[in-house]
């Protein structure tokens, strides 16, 4: 887990592993499948746009950089081999750790038959946690078919563990970007937030809540400039669209009906996303405090503000975005819809020279670096490893 601190679990429930198991997708074609299933299924869900095949001669993105320049990655690849089983790696081969989560590995793979790589997550479904985060992961998965949300392409469950083959996204999480690209603007903040924007109103029309957005669970599909940004990890997500009530998320990112232990809706992920805009705009969290009580005060507060670098230099369309995700009232707050129609997101994915901001989110960004023994260290982990490994990321 990347941006901050602790993730706040859902309390374990009963429903668990049975219905778990009824959803899950039927093992697929593991037994004797077509070997060119995963590339038709895309191709079939995502129309002839969209490109299975992603290519190997394309850089890495930052974070994986990191990762490939490291080759004690790559031993414990073969390490994790081991504990795949056997009907997994008949199918796949593993070629190398991108991360882990709290009940998952996700590694590189590599289809034997057709050479397409791509990523499995394997998750621990023997504890109830573990259980829970992936019963949620995989029911959400196997709804969802869009451009901007995170593909499945099968599934392999067993008792003990269940990996799902997803497409892999190998373009890095959205704040490497901001740091690496050494220009950023509101216009390409903008740009970012409508294909997020996008992804999010189609969860929320199907009735899923993500109910963890933040910029870690952000991945861009490939390197390029143009490459599709995903909304990704749906271990806390919920069908709950009207009415819900479990307090999780990651703090920081959490709406003030959620602390207040309120019914809430969809609208918390909107809330969120007020929080990612804030910080992709600044390099700095709106909501940030030593404490978790000092924190959770401030944020069912509205306590925030435009002070300091970059923001005297940021547009009052763009603040006025953040205000009207950042609404204490959710019944107010814009809707997914509402947000991809803003006047700031129309009239910036159109403007053409807006001020570069790169310098002043570096900055901020390098700050929470510096204090690498502070929570706030581990909020930004992943540019902040990449500033760390000395990217270049300030060009203005
Ligand atoms: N499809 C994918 N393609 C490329 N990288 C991925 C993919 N899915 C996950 N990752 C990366 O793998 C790592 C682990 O992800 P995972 O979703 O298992 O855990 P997490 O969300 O980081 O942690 P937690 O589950 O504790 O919240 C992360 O760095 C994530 O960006």
């Amino acid at each position: 887990m990347g941006c901050g601190n602790s993730k706040v679990l859902p309390e374990a429930s009963k429903k668990s592993y049975v219905s778990v198991v009824q959803s899950l997708v039927a093992f697929s074609k593991a037994h004797g499948g077509d070997d060119d299933e995963p590339k038709k299924r895309l191709e079939k869900q995502r129309g002839p746009w969209f490109s299975t095949s992603v290519k190997c001669h394309q850089p890495p993105s930052n974070s994986q950089q990191l990762i490939i320049r490291d080759g004690r990655q790559q031993d414990k690849a073969a390490k994790y081999k081991d504990k795949f089983d056997p009907r997994v790696t008949a199918r796949y081969d593993i070629k190398a750790l991108i991360g882990r989560g709290s009940f998952s590995r996700v590694v590189r793979v590599e289809h034997r038959a057709t050479r397409q790589p791509f990523a499995i997550k394997m998750m621990e479904v023997e504890a109830p946690e573990g259980r829970e985060v992936c019963a949620s992961e995989l029911a959400v998965l196997q709804r969802v078919s869009h451009a901007n949300v995170i593909q499945l392409i099968e599934v392999f469950q067993f008792p003990q563990r269940v990996y799902m083959v997803l497409e892999l996204a190998t373009g890095g999480e959205l704040l490497d970007r901001v740091v690496s690209r050494g220009h950023f603007t509101e216009r390409d903040a903008t740009q970012a937030l409508r294909m997020v924007l996008a992804g999010v109103g189609y969860l929320h029309d199907l009735g899923i809540t993500h109910r963890d957005l933040k910029p870690e669970n952000l991945l861009y599909y490939h390197p390029g400039a143009d490459s599709r940004l995903l909304v990704t990890d749906f271990g806390l997500a919920t069908f709950g669209g009207t009415s819900m009530g479990t307090t999780c998320g990651t703090p920081e990112y959490m709406a003030p009906e959620v602390l207040l232990r309120k019914p809430y809706t969809c609208a918390v992920d909107m809330w969120a996303l007020g929080v990612i805009t804030y910080i992709v705009l600044s390099g700095s969290m709106p909501f940030e405090e030593d404490s978790r009580t000092r924190l959770y005060r401030s944020i069912v507060r509205g306590k925030y503000s435009f002070h300091g670098d970059p923001w005297p230099s940021v547009s009052n369309l763009a603040k006025d975005f953040i205000q009207r995700l950042l609404a204490l009232d959710s019944a107010t707050r814009l809707t997914a819809d509402q947000a991809i129609r803003h006047c700031w997101v129309v009239t910036m994915a159109a403007s053409s020279s807006v001020r570069n901001l790169h310098r002043s989110i570096s900055q901020n960004l390098r700050q929470r670096a510096s204090r690498s023994t502070s929570r706030c260290a581990s909020m930004l982990s992943t540019s902040t490893r990449s500033l760390a490994s000395g990217y270049s990321y300030s060009s203005d």
